[in-house]
């Protein structure tokens, strides 16, 4: 019937038009390219995306939409979540979590993921998916080592020292029973089947690429020869699996370069020399690394911006010495007067953006393999809901996990000028894809 062949004709163009939008993200030498075209990432972090996608419970389906639309207005084309949690009793750890015990997925959670996905699929976004954590708000590799060492989850927040955690968390990587269990977690969640489009993942599209975990470290300040070693061989046997389990897909590690890789450059390029791994990933934190004192920028703002300046411009040094694209996958800074209040003003953090977005930028034109950026994070309409900042169960989540203040670094929808600086900065990369 008439009908019928219009409703035919009607459904080709969209399907073909998917098909042309959804094509994989792949690596072109030193760049991404997608469907053909050079590819670039304008990016957010949204760790909890697939907690709002989910049907119930924590889940926010509306607020959800809400946030895609508004960051995707805002020239955002990529988002970098996280896939699992793992229920803990560490204080500073989101609940609920994902798996509650190894081998216990909670499929109302995981199908928040499949909703993501689904939504990012309708407004051509893709997403950096991370399948564990090496620091403790979501559980992560502590939480892994408490099920099958028996020792007790490290709270950094509780014990106040880092330096331990770093040391003991890395026994992750040596933990037969932890990897078998963690290689349950990829096998379920790369082979798993979307239950809101019936896609598998491995044959979508929108996922960019698999990412070992957050920020995994081969160590503390004082890493030696062997943990290195042990660091560089867990990269390469886990990318290898994931890419047995999906020939589509990239793979990266969630490394922060050097800061993460105990200030040892020959260390991370050679984790990431490895044929595994398609591309090289960093983070820029200078108020975490006490590079500026937000109560004190007259005195100190120079200098960060020096080590700054650095920190961005060696690592897309080792990515043309590894020969990949690299990715600015987090960076940040905090409000005025290192105040957590919304009403706070953005100036120093703007100042921050503007200076990483110009090096980012001016790198890509001249054909550098930096392959874009990911802020962290999206805040959007979240709101903190206590006096003192910290994040409660059933609270509105936000960019700031539960280990920080909630407002910390969230670029909240009404940072207008930070969005702004982002826009900006999403057209001058996509203005290069064209080149
Ligand atoms: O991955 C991360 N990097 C830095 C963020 C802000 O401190 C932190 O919340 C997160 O653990």
């Amino acid at each position: 019937t008439l009908a019928a062949s219009l409703m035919m004709m009607h459904a080709l163009p969209m399907e073909a038009a998917a098909n042309d939008k959804g094509a994989f993200v792949k690596v072109d030498k030193t760049h991404f390219a997608r469907a053909g075209q050079r590819y670039y990432i304008a990016g957010a972090n949204f760790w909890y995306g697939a907690y709002l996608g989910a049907p119930s419970k924590v889940g926010d389906r509306a607020r959800l939409l809400k946030e895609l639309d508004t960051m995707k207005a805002a020239g955002i084309n990529n988002v970098r979540v996280l896939a699992v949690s793992e229920k803990t009793d560490m204080p500073s750890a989101v609940r609920p979590a994902t798996t509650a015990a190894p081998g216990q997925y909670d499929e109302e959670l995981l199908a928040g993921l499949d909703y993501l996905l689904a939504e990012l699929a309708k407004r051509d976004m893709t997403a950096v998916i991370y399948l564990n954590n090496f620091w403790q708000w979501s559980g992560g590799m502590t939480q892994y080592l408490n099920w099958f060492e028996g020792t007790k989850a490290l709270d950094p927040n509780v014990t106040k020292d880092y330096e331990d955690y770093m040391a003991k968390t890395v026994r992750f990587y040596r933990n037969d029973k932890a990897q078998a269990e963690y290689r349950n977690v990829i096998r379920k969640i790369v082979q798993r089947v979307n239950t809101v489009t019936g896609k598998r993942y491995a044959d979508d599209p929108t996922v960019m690429s698999w990412q070992l975990a957050n920020e995994p470290r081969p160590g503390n300040a004082r890493t030696t020869a062997e943990e290195k070693a042990v660091y560089v061989k867990w990269i390469a046997d886990t990318a290898a699996f994931i890419h047995g389990l999906d020939a589509n897909h990239l793979v990266s590690s969630g490394s922060e370069g050097l800061a993460g890789s105990a200030q040892d450059g020959e260390l991370f390029m050679q984790a990431h020399r490895t044929r595994h791994i398609d591309y090289l990933t960093y983070h820029l934190w200078p108020k975490n690394w006490g590079w500026i004192d937000s109560r004190n920028v007259a005195a100190t703002w120079d200098g960060a911006l020096e080590k700054s300046r650095h920190y961005l411009n060696v690592h897309i040094d080792y990515a043309k010495r590894v020969g990949k694209p690299i990715v600015l996958e987090e960076f940040g800074m905090d409000r005025d007067n290192a105040s957590f209040d919304i009403k706070a003003g953005t100036t120093v953090r703007d100042r921050f953006y503007g200076e990483v977005f110009n090096v980012i930028t001016t790198r890509a034109a001249k054909g550098d393999p930096i392959a874009g950026f990911n802020f962290w994070a999206w805040g959007g309409a979240g709101r903190a809901a206590n006096r003192d900042y910290w994040w409660k169960e059933g609270n509105d989540l936000m960019g700031d996990p539960p280990q920080e203040e909630q407002g910390l670094y969230s670029v909240f929808d009404t940072d207008a000028s930070t969005i702004a600086l982002i826009k900006e900065t999403a057209a001058k990369l996509k203005a290069l894809e064209r080149k």
